[in-house]
């Protein structure tokens, strides 16, 4: 089996409203997927429908090796998750809440509990009722619960929310942990690139509800983001000259003069001397590499694509 988790044309409608269209997700076993795109991309609707919470309106998704149908119990037994925020009884403590999940697993492990809250500092809160606790603290105590199962596959919804820098970093840690120590597959989603670009093999970018690209990082030295960067007074004028005159078709614009040229058929020097003769001032020029945060914000932010 290549993959452990597989979507096929995934998608989601409500009302008239298309959530997500046409996702393919592909999680080979034991790596970390990072799951990326801004807010509202639909990151979240697609875990949802990955842990049976909705249903799909169209598409298919594999886990495990099996289709998985409004029935999936079992599959959904091999799995944890955190989908956009941890629910718990407030009146019990963390101690009691983990328990509880235990018994509702059918996982029956003395020191699971103790262990997972050990992992994520809450053996000192484990007794206070969860209504105590701090954002923070829950958001950990909901990542002690998904991981305490030891389950094959984590689905985590942007599990940092509400952590410090320090607290993000040890999830991290935990997570690396977590893959290189027990092989655990971990799907892990988030609006900051930074925050997966360390711990992930692979990264699938979502934008307006559409996958747009999924890299393994290993590959990420093969694409191409090098580019041309030139600054100019007229970009609009620039613009225009580049894709006529030069009948270049891979650039950006940007506000501040900058335009980034990805498109290598022509030379510096062309590109200065064509401009200039069409009284275009170039104010610098230059060869830059793109970083994984450049091209994440070439795909999903703002400004004008010429792609
Ligand atoms: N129940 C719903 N009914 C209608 N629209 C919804 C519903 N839930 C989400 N949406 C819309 O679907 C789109 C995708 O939302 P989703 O929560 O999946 O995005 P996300 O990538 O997880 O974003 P965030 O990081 O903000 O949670 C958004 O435009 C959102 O407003």
């Amino acid at each position: 089996m290549p993959f452990i988790l597989q979507t096929n044309r995934l998608s989601k409608k409500i009302g008239s409203k298309m959530l997500v269209t046409d996702v393919d997700i592909h999680i080979r076993k034991g790596e970390i997927y990072g799951f990326l795109g801004p807010n509202g991309a639909g990151k979240t609707t697609v875990m949802k429908m990955i842990t049976n919470l909705w249903k799909p309106a169209s598409g298919t998704i594999e886990l495990f090796g099996e289709r998985l149908t409004p029935k999936s119990y079992d599959v959904l037994k091999r799995m944890g998750s955190i989908i956009e925020f941890p629910v718990f009884y407030d009146h019990m403590t963390g101690r009691e809440n983990l328990q509880l999940h235990c018994e509702y697993m059918g996982y029956y492990n003395t020191g699971s509990v103790e262990n997972a809250m050990q992992m994520l500092n809450l053996t000192d809160a484990a007794d206070q009722p969860v209504r105590n606790y701090s954002l923070g603290m829950k958001e950990r105590l909901g990542i002690a619960r998904a991981v305490m199962c030891k389950p094959e596959l984590l689905i985590l919804d942007e599990p940092t929310n509400g952590l410090d820098p320090a607290g993000m970093k040890q999830i991290r840690d935990l997570l690396k942990m977590l893959s290189s120590e027990y092989g655990i597959t971990i799907m892990i989603s988030s609006h900051i690139l930074s925050e997966v670009e360390s711990i992930a093999d692979t990264v699938g970018i979502i934008h307006h509800g559409r996958m747009m690209k999924e890299i393994r990082m290993q590959d990420i030295e093969e694409m191409n983001l090098n580019y041309v960067e030139i600054s100019v007074t007229d970009e609009k004028k620039a613009a225009y000259v580049l894709a006529e005159m030069l009948k270049l078709h891979n650039f950006k614009v940007f506000d501040n003069g900058k335009i980034r040229i990805y498109d290598h058929s022509v030379s510096t020097q062309q590109l200065t001397k064509t401009l200039a003769l069409n009284d275009v001032e170039v104010m610098g020029i230059g060869k830059k590499a793109e970083t994984l945060e450049d091209y994440f914000l070439k795909l999903t932010g703002e400004g004008n694509d010429h792609v």
